[in-house]
């Protein structure tokens, strides 16, 4: 069984900068070199504590699985503070009851009011996108996507003032940023600082908002947390909704955002791939339903290959409470363990040609994600599953889908864009496109 001694006895071969600046650098290939050099289970030096990294499909699924309740979440250490008492940072009976009332909020026929609600809103947000060339995507994907998490999230409790807007918006990059802060305290002017501070003001901001969308009585997120309840009668606290809420918001804005940027790189690069999904979205009439949107099989392929090579969270935090053994390696009690779901994406045991764009791979014919259950994971798996896998899948559709009506647009050939990894990974350039509107179609769908 695990000790202390014999993880500290197993030596890291992680760069003397340590591993968080190995990871930011280059995560991916950290984690190749690490399971090259150490196999399923491999310590990395980081600031507190030597952290276990798990790689592979087998070793990450047996983590998320949990099967001797060895691991709790791990999310306190990097952004507890932050995101105090969202969902994922819940744990055993506490998070299974959250969860069931939360559920409450993401069923179906509330994910189909959410979408009557998203496509309309979509489309007046892509009013203000202009052709352009080097048109920056992924900060006007960042703008879009939480003015929709606004409006969808908050429904009529939206940010009018565009500075309030604009305060909202750098209080959650600042909250989500602390998550790779090498000074974990608050120093005035650092990361830890500015998070504490944007924590402050969406909990204030929140709070002010709170009786209006009780009030309401809304179909928006916000409203329906104030009285969702689960099968017993348990309902959340007014503190509980914002926590709730700050989580929420963070939770599907820069994931969402990811993943259609990568999307837009893809697609940017693949001229072919993109007119095919394109005759799709062309299919769709003007408001599609959520089952419309459901039945797009190369859209479908396109966002699981680009959830695929890039994994929006390419890492899950937990936390070892009891001495246990993942893939035969002991893991010490209170191990900060990393369960990398981005490794799985690129291993060749499980993937043709892993790092080429192909999004066939996905075809009912070919379906490489079944070589493994944990071979694709963008979503993660066990009890913190994430629970708004089929909101963000329709949310991600609704998007393409209307950029695709309206806009063509192109990267330059050999174009890589270059990519922060100081918390979730996203193109520090801005992701510049060459964007073309469609005028004719335009007419059409608007
Ligand atoms: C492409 C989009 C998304 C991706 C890739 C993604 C990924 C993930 C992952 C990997 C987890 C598991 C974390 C862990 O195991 O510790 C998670 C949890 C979670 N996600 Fe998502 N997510 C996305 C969109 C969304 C959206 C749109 C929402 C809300 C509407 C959401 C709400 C949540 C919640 C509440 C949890 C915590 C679940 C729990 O702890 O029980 N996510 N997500």
């Amino acid at each position: 069984m695990a000790s202390a001694s014999t993880w500290v006895r197993a030596k890291s071969k992680v760069p003397v900068i340590g591993g968080t600046l190995a990871y930011m650098h280059d995560p991916l290939t950290l984690m190749r070199q690490l399971y090259a050099r150490h196999g399923p289970v491999a310590p990395v030096p980081m600031p507190g504590a030597t952290t276990a990294f798990v790689l592979g499909p087998d070793a990450c699924g047996a983590v998320l699985q949990n099967g001797d309740k060895a691991f709790v979440n791990g999310w306190t250490l990097l952004v507890g503070p932050f995101f105090h008492r969202g969902l994922m940072l819940l744990d055993g009976a506490e998070h299974m009851q959250h969860r069931r009332i939360l559920l409450q909020a993401f069923t179906r026929e509330r994910i189909e009011g959410y979408t009557a609600a998203l496509h309309p809103a979509v489309a007046r947000e892509l009013e203000s996108w202009q052709g352009a060339s080097g048109f920056r995507a992924y900060p006007a994907l960042k703008t879009l996507t939480l003015n929709l998490a606004t409006q969808i999230f908050m429904g009529g409790h939206r940010i009018g003032d565009p500075a309030e807007l604009d305060r909202v918006n750098r209080a959650f990059i600042d909250c989500v940023q602390a998550a790779g802060a090498i000074v974990r305290r608050a120093v005035p002017g650092n990361r830890w600082y500015r998070a504490t501070r944007g924590r402050a003001l969406l909990e204030r901001f929140l709070t002010d908002q709170l009786p209006a969308a009780r009030d309401a009585g809304g179909n928006d997120v916000f409203s329906v947390l104030t009285r969702v309840e689960d099968e017993d009668g348990a309902r959340f606290s007014d503190m509980d909704v914002v926590n709730h809420m700050i989580f929420l918001l963070m939770a599907a804005h820069d994931t969402t955002t990811s993943t259609v940027s990568t999307a837009m790189y893809y697609l940017g690069r693949d001229p072919e791939w993109q007119e095919r999904v394109r005759a799709e979205a062309l299919a769709l009439g003007p408001d599609p339903t959520v089952r419309q949107l459901n039945e797009l099989p190369d859209l479908d392929m396109v966002i699981r290959e680009c959830q695929r090579l890039v994994a929006p969270v390419p890492v899950v935090a937990r936390q070892a409470v009891k001495d246990t053994e993942v893939a035969g390696r002991p893991i010490p009690a209170g191990t900060q363990t990393a369960v990398c779901l981005q490794l799985s994406h690129y291993l060749p045991e499980y993937w043709t040609r892993p790092e080429t764009f192909d999004p066939e791979r996905f075809s009912p014919a070919r379906r490489e994600d079944r070589s493994h259950r944990f071979a694709w994971a963008p979503f993660g798996g066990g009890v913190h599953k994430c629970l708004g896998m089929a909101f963000s899948d329709i949310e991600v559709r609704t998007l393409l889908t209307q950029l695709l009506t309206r806009f063509r647009w192109s990267v330059p050939a050999g174009y890589v864009p270059p990519m922060s990894n100081v918390s979730l990974p996203f193109p520090t350039d801005g992701l510049p496109v060459d964007l073309r509107a469609l005028p004719a179609v335009r007419t059409r769908t608007s």
